[in-house]
């Protein structure tokens, strides 16, 4: 029997300092996310940031936190829900990091008979620290623990047009009518160096705007910034957005290195200050509105807009639980379902 695997980032499992604390260390100590040699990367997660930010990760956390628990959680839960009423096989939800893990994900699906499975990374773009660690992770676990389950991949569905639909919609049933003058494009940034070390080709993206806009070249299908800057203009064609009122940036950078650029923050800075007074801002690389966006972009970003003299800012919400947002789900599950090689099983 088939089955489907959803997977998101994953949350603490309260607000609180101790439960942070937990959740960053299992999500930082990742070789996809801090990728450094294991030496460095405990001495700057549990040496460094693990003494330092969970106290202000979780004031932050308090501030977004619903009655039900996270956003990010809520939101995955009610999307699964979704799909789960448009496919006739079950949908299980995972995290990546905290509670609800990848092998407890799995042990429903094979409990309910499942020998087939499709895992859906909830990203549209493809990273090293998302995609990759969540298919690498499966394998393990997968050759560990369930060696009679075939799996599936679901790769990027970024240019798929059923998203960048939907992802229109729901950017455009909020520009509707609404007098802004520029909005944002603000995806979660990743340091340079992770975009080199995904590229297939070794032709190292030079990150000067140009090889990602090459056409036809491998090296997109694991170059986040490609896939982040053709989501943006996919939309934008959708939309009629003029050129000029619209800008790609990326946020939620950490530590010194050099991430893809430019930053959201400066980039909010600088338009309030050349005296843009009214901005929208949409954040196309989470489908779960959470922590990054409620937080940082809501309450982080506006404050910086009203500082520099900006007077409208107004946030639009990532797809969550829309209905055409599920569809996609569901249409990428159907046409796998209808392949030739797994139509009979
Ligand atoms: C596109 C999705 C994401 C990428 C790529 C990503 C990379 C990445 N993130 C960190 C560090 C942190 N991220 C944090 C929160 C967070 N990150 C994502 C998504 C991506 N991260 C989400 C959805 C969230 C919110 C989770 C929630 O519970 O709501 C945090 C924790 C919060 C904080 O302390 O600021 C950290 C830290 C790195 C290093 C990284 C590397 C590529
Ligand atoms: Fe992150
Ligand atoms: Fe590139």
């Amino acid at each position: 029997m088939k089955g489907i695997l959803l997977v998101n980032l994953g949350s603490p499992d309260t607000p609180n300092p101790k439960d942070v604390k937990r959740y960053l260390g299992e999500f930082l100590m990742d070789e996809r996310v801090i990728d450094v040699p294991l030496w460095a990367r405990t001495l700057l997660v549990k040496g460094i940031i693990l003494n330092t930010r969970p106290k202000a990760s979780a004031k932050a956390y308090k501030k977004i936190w619903w009655d039900e628990g996270s956003p990010l959680i809520v939101l995955s839960e009610r999307l699964q829900e979704k799909v789960q009423n448009k496919v006739d096989y079950p949908v299980a939800l995972a995290m990546r990091y905290g509670s609800m893990t990848l092998k407890n994900g799995l042990q429903e699906l094979v409990d309910k008979g499942c020998t087939e499975i499709k895992t859906i990374p909830l990203y549209p773009q493809f990273a090293m620290a998302t995609t990759e660690t969540i298919d690498v992770k499966i394998d393990e676990l997968v050759a560990e623990h369930f060696p009679q389950v075939k799996i599936t991949r679901t790769p990027a569905f970024y240019k798929r047009e059923d998203y960048i639909n939907a992802l229109s919609a729901s950017i455009g049933e909020v520009l509707n009518g609404l007098d802004y003058e520029h909005i944002l494009f603000s995806y979660h940034g990743v340091p340079e160096r992770h975009i080199r070390k995904s590229d297939v080709t070794n032709g190292n993206c030079k990150m000067d705007g140009k090889c990602c806009f090459k056409k036809g070249s491998p090296q997109h299908e694991f170059c986040y910034r490609h896939q982040c800057e053709i989501t943006t203009i996919n939309v934008a064609k959708k939309l009629g957005l003029k050129n000029g009122t619209y800008s790609t940036t990326f946020q939620s950078r950490l530590g010194f290195d050099p991430w893809l650029k430019p930053y959201t923050d400066r980039t909010i800075e600088r338009m309030g200050k050349e005296g843009i007074k009214k901005m929208a801002i949409v954040t196309p690389a989470f489908v779960s509105d959470c922590l990054e966006t409620l937080e940082e972009i809501a309450m982080e970003g506006e404050e910086i807009f009203h500082e520099v003299g900006g007077e409208e800012f107004t946030v639009i919400p990532c797809l969550n639980e829309r209905d055409d947002f599920a569809q996609v789900l569901t249409n990428i599950i159907e046409e796998w379902a209808k392949t030739p090689e797994n139509a009979m099983v």
